[in-house]
């Protein structure tokens, strides 16, 4: 059977990072993150039950969601983030599933934003947390996307707060130095896992 290894941590604390790393020496990831942008793609039922909610406006011309403004609604309003989180992530659950079933592989990595928050670390072995200190989230996360303080404040706070993430996993990763003190972390890590 499949051995399921949750990648979980806060928004642009290092996931996608570490992820890309374990993907180049040869690991399968499922991502959610892509997973969602899947399930919410052009013409698809996920898009349909947003719009349903959220309003014909939430789609733009081309068809596609409106992300930027979905993500203004949701990570400024606790209620509509978990009404989103309701429609979709039965979508998002069923296609994780799938793919955990249809592994051929003995590990799989489920790289999760919201493992702990949407309950995904029930389906895991083990979970893997990568952490930064706040402050280097806030900086990082307002590069990486061009938002404001504000914005990116209100994007860090929509989820469960990272001490707690830490607590709750069989391994935390510090990615508060260079991207080489993050990677070589999780060399070690997962010479001592296999
Ligand atoms: C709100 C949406 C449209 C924003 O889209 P956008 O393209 O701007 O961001 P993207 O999807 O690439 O996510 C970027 C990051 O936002 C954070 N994030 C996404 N969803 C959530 C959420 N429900 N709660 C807290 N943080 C979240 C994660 O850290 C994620 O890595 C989108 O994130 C969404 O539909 N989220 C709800 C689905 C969900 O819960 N996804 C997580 C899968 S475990
Ligand atoms: N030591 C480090 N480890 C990991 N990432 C780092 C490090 N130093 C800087 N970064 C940068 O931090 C940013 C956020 O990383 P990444 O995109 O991997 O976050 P993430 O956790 O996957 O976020 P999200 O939840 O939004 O998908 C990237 O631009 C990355 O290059």
């Amino acid at each position: 059977m499949t051995r399921v290894i949750g990648l979980t941590g806060g928004i642009a604390t290092g996931k996608s990072t570490v992820s890309e790393y374990l993907t180049s020496v040869g690991y399968e990831i499922i991502d959610a993150d892509k997973i969602t942008h899947q399930v919410q793609s052009k013409g698809s039922k996920g898009l349909e039950a947003i719009a349903a909610f959220f309003g014909k406006d939430i789609i733009k011309e081309d068809g596609e969601l409106n992300r930027q403004k979905l993500g203004s609604i949701v990570f400024n309003d606790k209620a509509k983030l978990i009404e989103l989180t309701r429609i979709i992530d039965p979508f998002i659950r069923s296609e994780v599933i799938r793919r955990i079933n249809e592994s051929k592989n003995d590990v799989v990595i489920l790289d999760a934003p919201t493992l702990f928050e949407n309950g995904y670390h029930f389906m895991c072995d083990n979970i893997i947390s990568v952490v930064c200190d706040f402050d280097e989230q806030e900086k990082r996360l307002m590069e990486r996307d061009s938002l404001s303080k504000e914005e990116a404040d209100a994007r860090i706070k929509s989820q469960w707060p990272l001490k707690i993430k830490a607590e709750l996993s069989t391994y935390v990763i510090d990615s508060n130095g260079s991207i080489m003190q993050t990677r070589n972390q999780v060399v070690k890590l997962f010479n001592n896992i296999d």
